[in-house]
């Protein structure tokens, strides 16, 4: 299997780094390209032992897939690039947000079998929860799940409900930790100081998500579980609801989920 990269950063590195960890692919299998971040591409050639060029006839030379993680302002160069060297049997991945699979078809000039794919950088950690969309005649549906299920689980959508995964999911962590990062910034406002606060921080973040891993409990019952009547935390609680913790989160994620919708205008 040869699988192609068009850029190697934040999102690529996280997917063929957990593909690599989970040895669903070998790292000879793996071709990087990119446009900027050579030294850091040539890191994980020396590292990983992923192969590098920015040859695109020998990249595309037979292969198996090739995976789209520019960013969507870059993917008419990216298109160039790979126009005139795609093969009929290679199948396209993106994980551009907002990049619909007919402007992919219309950039590329291709009938090739295209597939989106909306992960996090979880992949890097084997949890990536990636949505994934398919066109009309895409083969091996399994092989391809199969992979992108190495580094986390997926979740056969719809395209057009890729713009809510992508806010939930592509983008959710990034909530989860801005969340984390305001929460520290608060216990220094209590009179922590700011190592205490992010050793705090950190520690309190990593035991739930393994209570989450570990527990068969709902969120609401493991909450139930730590809320004393009249206690402290219920005390937080309402001072949470107060603030319009719901209202607060669900304008975040429409915010997201409308500029995916935005991007995905933007190449009509
Ligand atoms: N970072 C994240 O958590 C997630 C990102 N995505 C999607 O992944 C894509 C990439 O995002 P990041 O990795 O965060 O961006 P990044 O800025 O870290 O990486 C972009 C890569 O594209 C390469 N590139 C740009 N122009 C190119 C060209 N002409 N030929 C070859 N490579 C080229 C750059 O050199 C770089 O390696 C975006 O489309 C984003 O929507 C999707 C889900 C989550
Ligand atoms: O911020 C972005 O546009 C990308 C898509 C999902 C996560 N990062």
């Amino acid at each position: 299997m040869k699988i192609v990269f068009y850029g190697a950063g934040n999102m690529a590195s996280a997917i063929f780094i957990g593909m690599i960890e989970n040895n669903v692919v070998k790292p000879d299998q793996i071709y990087l390209t990119s446009r900027s971040q050579q030294e850091k591409i040539m890191f994980f050639k020396e590292n990983l032992g992923v192969n590098v060029s920015y040859d695109d006839a020998e990249l595309l030379d037979g292969a198996d897939y090739v995976i789209l993680a520019s960013k969507p302002q870059s993917f008419p160069d990216v298109a160039k690039r790979i126009r005139p060297h795609l093969e009929e049997k290679t199948k396209i991945v993106s994980v551009m947000a907002g990049t619909q699979i007919k402007t992919i078809r219309r950039e590329l000039k291709t009938e090739n079998p295209i597939a989106r794919l909306m992960p996090n950088t979880n992949a890097m950690v084997q949890h990536s929860v990636s949505g994934i969309s398919y066109s009309e005649n895409f083969p091996d549906k399994d092989e391809l799940v199969e992979l992108m299920e190495s580094f986390g689980t997926t979740v056969v959508v719809e395209e057009d409900v890729m713009h809510n995964i992508t806010a939930a999911t592509g983008s959710g962590s990034a909530f989860l930790y801005y969340i984390y990062e305001k929460y520290a910034e608060s216990l220094m406002e209590l009179g922590f100081d700011e190592e205490e606060a992010l050793f705090l921080t950190r520690n309190l973040v990593i035991g739930a998500g393994k209570m989450v891993e570990d527990s068969e409990l709902p969120f609401s019952q493991l909450r139930k579980n730590i809320t004393s009547k009249h206690g402290t935390t219920e005390a937080g609680l309402n001072a949470l609801d107060g603030e319009g913790i719901k209202e607060i989160l669900t304008a975040t994620l429409n915010a997201a989920a409308n500029r995916s919708e935005e991007l995905s205008q933007d190449d009509e």
